[in-house]
């Protein structure tokens, strides 16, 4: 079946309000139309410009996706610093990323935790972009496919199968992430295609087959047309490059043309 190409843009913590203001105009002013026709973009600003960007975004009915880098398990209490689904989804926001490897390095972050983000997602009507991915040790030793297989397993724990279908999973090798270092078309469909096969052993192959599997790790315009030839690769999830309007809008522009 045919699934839709998504190019989000992880800001990670960059831009003010007024920065991220300035960049989803560009943005949108820079892809064509009929690129987001085929293409689906998305950006993903840090808490503090999410207001902004929805104002502008829903006010002038932009044809840009908008949502949150990461979201609490709990609904609502005495969380300090926390942020909910529930005031994600109020917000008006589509996405939000789970799982990202640097929350779960350097915020400790593991699978039973990622989990109960991607249920916490999934019952306020978010999509939760699950990341997986391997670090240079384990993709060195030769293990990056079981290693990222168990991490979906372990992060989709509880997720049933009409619900798995609502997930975007992203194959993240972090030491591609910021780092220059883009895994080969190769590596990347070699992880994406074992995680579709994990899916269809757990929910079957049709199940299987809807779920959207970007890949992310220093894409670029340069690099997004061989990364994207890979049949289980769906789109990108993309870090530095996409805090460039005119790279985002390439990127975004190369997955319509590749879909
Ligand atoms: O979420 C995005 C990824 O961490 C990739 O970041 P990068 O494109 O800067 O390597």
């Amino acid at each position: 079946m045919a699934r839709r190409r998504l190019i989000a843009g992880n800001w990670k913590m960059n831009l003010t309000h007024l920065e991220a203001i300035g960049l989803v105009q560009k943005i949108v002013f820079t892809v064509p139309e009929k690129v987001l026709d085929k293409t689906e973009a998305v950006v993903l600003p840090p808490f503090t410009a999410l207001r902004s960007v929805q104002t502008l975004v829903t006010g002038d009915k932009l044809p840009v996706g908008f949502g949150a880098q990461d979201l609490s398990p709990h609904d609502s209490g005495a969380y300090t610093g926390d942020i909910s689904g529930a005031m994600l989804a109020a917000m008006a926001c589509s996405y939000v990323v789970v799982g990202h490897s640097e929350r779960r390095t350097i915020h400790g972050e593991d699978d039973a935790l990622v989990a109960r983000k991607v249920q916490a997602a999934l019952k306020h009507g978010l999509t939760p972009i699950l990341c997986v991915g391997e670090g240079l040790e384990i993709r060195q030793a030769g293990n990056h496919v079981p290693h990222c297989s168990d991490q979906l397993d372990g992060s989709l724990d509880g997720v049933s199968a009409d619900d798995v279908r609502k997930v975007v999973l992203a194959y993240e090798p972090v030491w591609a992430i910021g780092t220059g270092e883009v895994a080969t078309p190769e590596d990347a469909q070699e992880v994406c295609g074992a995680l579709r096969a994990r899916l269809a052993e757990r929910y079957g192959p049709e199940t299987a087959d809807v779920v959207r599997i970007l890949y992310g790790g220093s894409v670029k315009a340069g690099n997004t047309a061989g990364i994207l030839a890979g049949p289980d690769i769906d789109g990108a999830l993309v870090g530095g490059a996409s805090l460039d309007a005119d790279e985002f809008a390439s990127i975004c522009r190369i997955a319509a043309e590749n879909g």
